[in-house]
């Protein structure tokens, strides 16, 4: 018998990230070939002939997982029943900005997106939030659907984690998959900190491998956390095959469980780590049955502690100036 097919939702369906996401869902990427999916996919009036047409090409694929697609502008329709919402549609920044500049623009849009999940959605449904400032937004989203658990509301870091990953990878020159227990801590700004510390490759730690806190200090932690804009830079666009590579894996991970690997969640803040609680921030975190478990009492050195309270007091900005839009 096939199994019950899963609800997805998808804002910003005609753009860039989404003409990569889409295609690797419905070929069954995302949730195993054995998984049934139907596609809710929402994005602005004015974007609803794009849609069409990558709804045509969707069709076109003929992929056998791929049992319906819904298209619509309105969220109420899009979130109805759904298992999982996947938060991408949203001003995307150009050469010049910051991810926080686009906060403004953004902020209503997630803050209608919570309402509309708390009213429609199943109530267990998994949101991951890419559209940026994303930590702040899921945070947003969070806060506008006080009917759903906290635990079910996420942001995406997982794309600094696999280019923290890659990074190390070729700097210790391990293969990508031997490489656990990296850490990508706080926000996805330029103030994440990508942390290396505890992380192993075949059994061996990374910081004997590599050994070299200048390498760490001078080049790694700026490469990681500077990748967005270098590819902004290189491409006139920002990042969009890898962020919707990531989106699959964040829920991959989440929902199929990471096998005991660590891997980096943007979560709504438990208080450990003395980040103050409901602050949605970086953590590593092991996943089982669509359930996530921070790592727990991990030592902060000093280092470590100046750069996640940076992290975090962008974070408290970036709540306190969106007050206003909650209230
Ligand atoms: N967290 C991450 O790691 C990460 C990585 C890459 C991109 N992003 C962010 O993801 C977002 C989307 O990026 P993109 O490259 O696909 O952008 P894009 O501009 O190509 O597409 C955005 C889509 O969202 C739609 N949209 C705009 N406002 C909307 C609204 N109110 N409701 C629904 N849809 C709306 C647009 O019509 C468009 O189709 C941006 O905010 C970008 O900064 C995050
Ligand atoms: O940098 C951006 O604005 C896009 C994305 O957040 C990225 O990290 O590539």
């Amino acid at each position: 018998m096939p199994k019950p097919a899963k609800r997805i939702a998808v804002t910003g369906a005609a753009g860039q990230i989404n003409y990569s996401l889409l295609f690797r869902i419905a070929n069954g990427d995302l949730l195993g070939k054995d998984q049934p999916i139907i596609l809710q996919l929402q994005d602005l009036l004015q974007a609803q002939n794009a849609v069409h047409g990558v709804v045509m090409e969707l069709a076109d694929c003929a992929f056998p997982l791929l049992s319906n697609v819904v298209v619509t502008d309105n969220l109420k329709v899009a979130f109805k029943d759904a298992d999982i919402a996947i938060l991408v549609g949203a001003r995307a920044r150009s050469k010049g900005m910051e991810r926080k500049d686009l906060l403004s623009v953004n902020a209503g849009i997630f803050a209608e997106q919570g309402r509309a999940l708390n009213e429609v959605s199943s109530r267990d449904v998994k949101v991951l939030v890419v559209g940026n400032p994303a930590n702040t937004n899921a945070y947003i989203a969070m806060q506008s659907a006080p009917d759903l658990p906290k635990k079910n509301f996420t942001s995406m870091l997982r794309l600094d984690y696999n280019r923290a990953i890659s990074q190390l990878a070729d700097k210790a020159r391990k293969p990508v998959s031997s490489i656990d227990k990296l850490i990508v801590w706080g926000n996805h700004s330029p103030t994440m900190y990508p942390d290396f510390r505890f992380a192993t490759a075949e059994g061996h730690l990374l910081t004997q491998l590599i050994d070299d806190d200048k390498w760490n200090r001078n080049v790694f932690i700026p490469t990681v956390s500077k990748r967005g804009t270098a590819i902004i830079q290189a491409r006139g666009l920002s990042s969009a095959a890898s962020a919707s590579n990531a989106v699959i894996d964040h829920i991959r991970d989440w929902i199929l469980g990471s096998n005991g690997k660590w891997v980096t969640m943007g979560v709504p803040s438990d208080g450990s780590y003395h980040i103050p609680e409901d602050i949605v921030y970086g953590v590593p975190v092991i996943t089982e049955k669509g359930e996530y478990k921070r790592v727990q009492d991990l030592e902060i050195d000093t280092f470590s502690r100046e750069k996640m309270d940076i992290s975090l007091s962008e974070l408290l900005e970036e709540r306190n100036s969106i007050k206003l839009t909650l209230s």
